[in-house]
C-alpha cells in the first residue's frame, strides 16, 4: 500500500518526507487554501521538493467536462506528466475522467462515498479511486468496509484501478486498509505521525536507555562505551 501526504505545508511535507517512507502528495482545494497563497506557487514548491518523478495528486474545480479538461492541461503544463488529475465522480466528473483517459492523463477519481460511483470510475479508466473513509463513517456507513469492497470490486471486475483511501481519523484505520491490500492511503499529517506515536514504544525504549545508562554511565551509547 502507497503512503501518500494529504497536505500541502512544504515543512510539514519535508519533516514527513525525512521520517517516513513515503510514496507522494495529495491536496484539494480546501488544503490548498489553507496555506494563504497562489495554489500554483505552493503545488510547484511541493513538486520541486518531491521531484518530478513522484504522485503529486490534484484537484480540479471545474463542474462541467470542459472546464475540467482544460483545468487539467493547465496542471499539468505547471505541475508536470506525472501529476494526477483529481476529478471529483459526478456525472460530468465521469465525462471528463472518460476525456482525460484517452488523452493519457493520470486520473484519480474523488469525493467518493458509494461503491457505484467508484464503480463507473473504474470503467471510465480512472487509475485511483477515492473513497473517503471517515465522511462515509460519518454517514452512518462502515467506510473501511466500504474501502475494501470497492478494493474488492475492482478485483473481481479485472479493473486495473486501485483504491486511494482518503479521509482517515486514525492510524489503525490505514492499517486495516494495509491488510486487505488497497492500493494507497492518503493520510493527514497527524495521523502519519500517529502511525508511530505508541507510548509501549516509547516506555520500552526508555527502559533500554536507562538500563545500559544504569551499568555504562549516563550518556553512554554503543559509540562511546
Ligand atoms: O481529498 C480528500 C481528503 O482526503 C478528505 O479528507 P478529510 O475528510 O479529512 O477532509
Amino acid at each position: 500500500m502507497k503512503l501518500i501526504i494529504d497536505d500541502a505545508n512544504l515543512d510539514t511535507i519535508k519533516g514527513l518526507y525525512e521520517y517516513f517512507p513515503v510514496d507522494g502528495v495529495t491536496t484539494n482545494p480546501t488544503i490548498l487554501a489553507k496555506e494563504g497563497k497562489n495554489p500554483y506557487e505552493v503545488l510547484m514548491a511541493i513538486r520541486e521538493f518531491i521531484g518530478p518523478d513522484a504522485e503529486l495528486h490534484v484537484q480540479v474545480v471545474g463542474k462541467n467536462a470542459d472546464l475540467i479538461y482544460e483545468e487539467a492541461h493547465m496542471i499539468r503544463k505547471r505541475l508536470g506528466n506525472n501529476t494526477f488529475i483529481k476529478v471529483p465522480v459526478t456525472r460530468e466528473g465521469l465525462k471528463a475522467i472518460k476525456v482525460l483517459k484517452k488523452n493519457g492523463f493520470p486520473v484519480t477519481a474523488t469525493a467518493i462515498y458509494t461503491h457505484m460511483q467508484a464503480f463507473l470510475a473504474g470503467k471510465a479508466g480512472a487509475d485511483y479511486a477515492a473513497p473517503y473513509v471517515n465522511r462515509i463513517d460519518n454517514l452512518g456507513v462502515d467506510g473501511i468496509r466500504e474501502a475494501k469492497e470497492i478494493h474488492d470490486i475492482f478485483r473481481n471486475n479485472n479493473m486495473a484501478t486501485e483504491v486511494l483511501a482518503a479521509s482517515f481519523k486514525n492510524s489503525q484505520q490505514a492499517l486495516e486498509l494495509a491488510k486487505h491490500g488497497v492500493g494507497a492511503a492518503t493520510i493527514s499529517p497527524d495521523v502519519i505521525e500517529g502511525l508511530v506515536a505508541i507510548d509501549a514504544v516509547t516506555h520500552a525504549v526508555d527502559v533500554f536507555i536507562r538500563d545500559f545508562e544504569s551499568f555504562c554511565g549516563k550518556g553512554t551509547n554503543m559509540l562511546n562505551v
